[in-house]
């Protein structure tokens, strides 16, 4: 997946805006094996350290799941696992989270295992596309709470459409880089995952199925609840 390249990121944890370091250090709370997580996924070579989500949107998702009692969840995209790690976290003991990927490979099971919440999670390797119809198939819709959408931009759109089936009624669904580090603004910007992403905001600003809230958190979060 090709990510936008600007060295300045909208990520908390990638800002250079002293308003962003203050609230990170005045906010996150992260425990040892999210520490590890950040420091493996910031490690790895070139576009890859810049796709670990910002790390205070994770703690937001883990305020609002416990807020409406979220139990059954989505993550479309997963990488290293630390967005995963934080939902498990804070997901009751039955609770469960599928985590789609098209690869396992940068995946820290180990950490998730050492955070104890390794039997929450199930990951689910493949195009997402399909690994949300089958879900849809095997769950039925209106199964799931919360679905967080963080993979390929391309697709956001049939994302949201699937993800729409599979929350309940009062579900969220969170869309991750709605601002592209802030490309989304500029009309010279005619790259693939740039008009994706412009069109699904376009989209979902005039969608009546949900109530939205578009978020000045990370590189762009889009929550919406869906009537
Ligand atoms: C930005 S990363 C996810 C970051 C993660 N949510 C986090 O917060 O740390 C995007 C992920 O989407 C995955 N991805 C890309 N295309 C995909 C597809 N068609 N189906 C499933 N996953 C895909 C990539 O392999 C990558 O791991």
């Amino acid at each position: 997946m090709t990510e936008h390249n600007n060295t300045a990121g909208l990520k908390t944890q990638e800002s250079k805006d002293p308003i962003d370091r203050y609230i990170g250090e005045h906010s996150l709370r992260l425990r040892s094996e999210q520490d590890e997580l950040v420091k493996y996924s910031t490690s790895l070579p070139g576009h890859l350290s810049r796709m670990l989500g910002a790390l205070d949107e994770a703690q937001f998702f883990q305020i609002i799941i416990q807020l409406i009692g979220c139990k059954r969840c989505i993550e479309v995209g997963s990488f290293t696992g630390y967005t995963a790690l934080s939902i498990a976290l804070v997901l009751p003991p039955d609770g469960e989270l599928i985590a789609c990927d098209i690869s396992d490979q940068y995946i820290r099971r180990d950490l998730w295992k050492k955070a104890g919440v390794d039997k929450k999670i199930s990951v689910k390797i493949g195009p997402a596309v399909e690994t949300l119809k089958k879900l849809l198939e095997e769950n039925g819709p209106g199964s799931f709470d919360f679905v967080f959408i963080d993979a390929d931009k391309t697709n956001y759109k049939n994302y949201y459409e699937l993800s729409l089936k599979l929350v309940r009624s009062n579900g969220l669904i969170a869309i991750d880089n709605t601002l592209w580090d802030g490309a989304v603004l500029d009309d010279a910007d005619t790259s693939e995952n740039t008009v994706a992403i412009r069109q699904f905001n376009e989209f979902v600003r005039d969608d009546q199925r949900v109530d939205i809230s578009f978020l000045r958190l990370g590189d762009g979060t889009t929550l919406c609840r869906k009537k």
